[in-house]
């Protein structure tokens, strides 16, 4: 199951997920120079940006905004983005977050686990229903793909719907946590690990400490490190037995390169000094 492929790759490398969340804001002007077409630009901005992390990084996040914005020359990025990652057999998780349900949610499949945009995971908004996970089931059955499903996500605005109480003192996202951890109970692989994952933020602790007592069998797919605030003893929370989850930074990473003088010179050098930092400041926080 896809699942242990990254369990495996965790292992290997570490928790860090780069997230390629390539706004052109980020991109260096002398760079930019360098490229006439939208298209080469963001992907050769992209290509750095992989080669130089890929042997530290557990997988990378996809953030499929950046390229829909630019219309279908970011898309074309978005595509050759997947492609190279596929060639360097690395994993690629497709931030999508799709939540539609039926038939529509079928075709959402069939574009992000086959054919151009074809990816290893997706995430998924989970909050139309359990009809809005059903359509990918028979792809983490049958064909080694996975979905991140959002149960408690990093944002201050999760407070507003993912907290509301039920008439049992129960909060919503704790609800959702167990109806996704009841499906996910059918797609254990070898690592022990479901392929159906859930977002759980690192901004807030003490619901991390419940969910993964509650949701011993997924994989935490983990935003909020570094940019939100998220700190690796935050992380370290939501891991087990030093597995268990990766840890994503988009802008973290991606803009690493500005706090040096001269940094943009060589953003790549910086993105990766910056992963290996956060890999090691992690690695430390688990073992404490
Ligand atoms: O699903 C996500 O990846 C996600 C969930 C969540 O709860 N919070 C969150 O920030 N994200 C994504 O994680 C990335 C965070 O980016 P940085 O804050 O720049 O590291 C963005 O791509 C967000 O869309």
């Amino acid at each position: 199951m896809i699942i242990d492929k990254l369990f495996n790759s965790v292992k290997e490398k570490g928790h860090v997920c780069v997230g390629l969340d390539t706004s052109l804001d980020y991109i260096p002007d002398w760079f930019k120079k360098r490229y006439v077409s939208l298209e080469d630009l963001i992907f050769e901005f992209n290509k750095v940006i992989i080669d130089t992390t890929l042997d530290i990084s557990a997988c990378y996040k996809v953030q499929i905004a950046y390229y829909e914005a630019h219309g279908i020359n970011g898309v074309k990025a978005y595509k050759k983005t997947l492609e190279y990652l596929r060639s360097k057999n690395s994993i690629i998780i497709a931030d999508i977050k799709r939540g539609d349900i039926a038939d529509t949610a079928k075709m959402y499949a069939r574009a992000h686990f086959e054919g151009d945009f074809e990816s290893d995971f997706i995430t998924i908004n989970p909050y139309m229903g359990l009809d809005s996970i059903e359509p990918y089931l028979p792809y983490i059955e049958n064909k080694n793909k996975g979905i991140f499903t959002l149960v408690r996500t990093s944002n201050k605005g999760a407070e507003d719907i993912q907290y509301i109480i039920d008439k049992n003192g129960k909060r919503v996202f704790s609800i959702v946590a167990e109806k996704i951890n009841g499906i996910s109970e059918k797609y254990i692989g070898k690592s022990g690990y479901s392929s159906i994952g859930a977002v759980v933020g690192c901004t807030h602790i003490d619901e991390g400490r419940e969910l993964r007592e509650r949701c011993e069998k997924m994989f935490f797919l983990i935003p909020g490190y570094g940019a939100q605030g998220g700190t690796a003893k935050d992380v370290a929370i939501l891991l087990k037995n030093g597995n268990g989850g990766i840890v994503n930074s988009s802008r973290g990473i991606l803009l690493a390169y500005k706090k040096y003088e001269n940094g943009e010179s060589d953003f790549g050098k910086y993105a990766r000094q910056e992963v290996l930092k956060m890999k090691e400041d992690i690695l430390n926080a688990v073992q404490i």
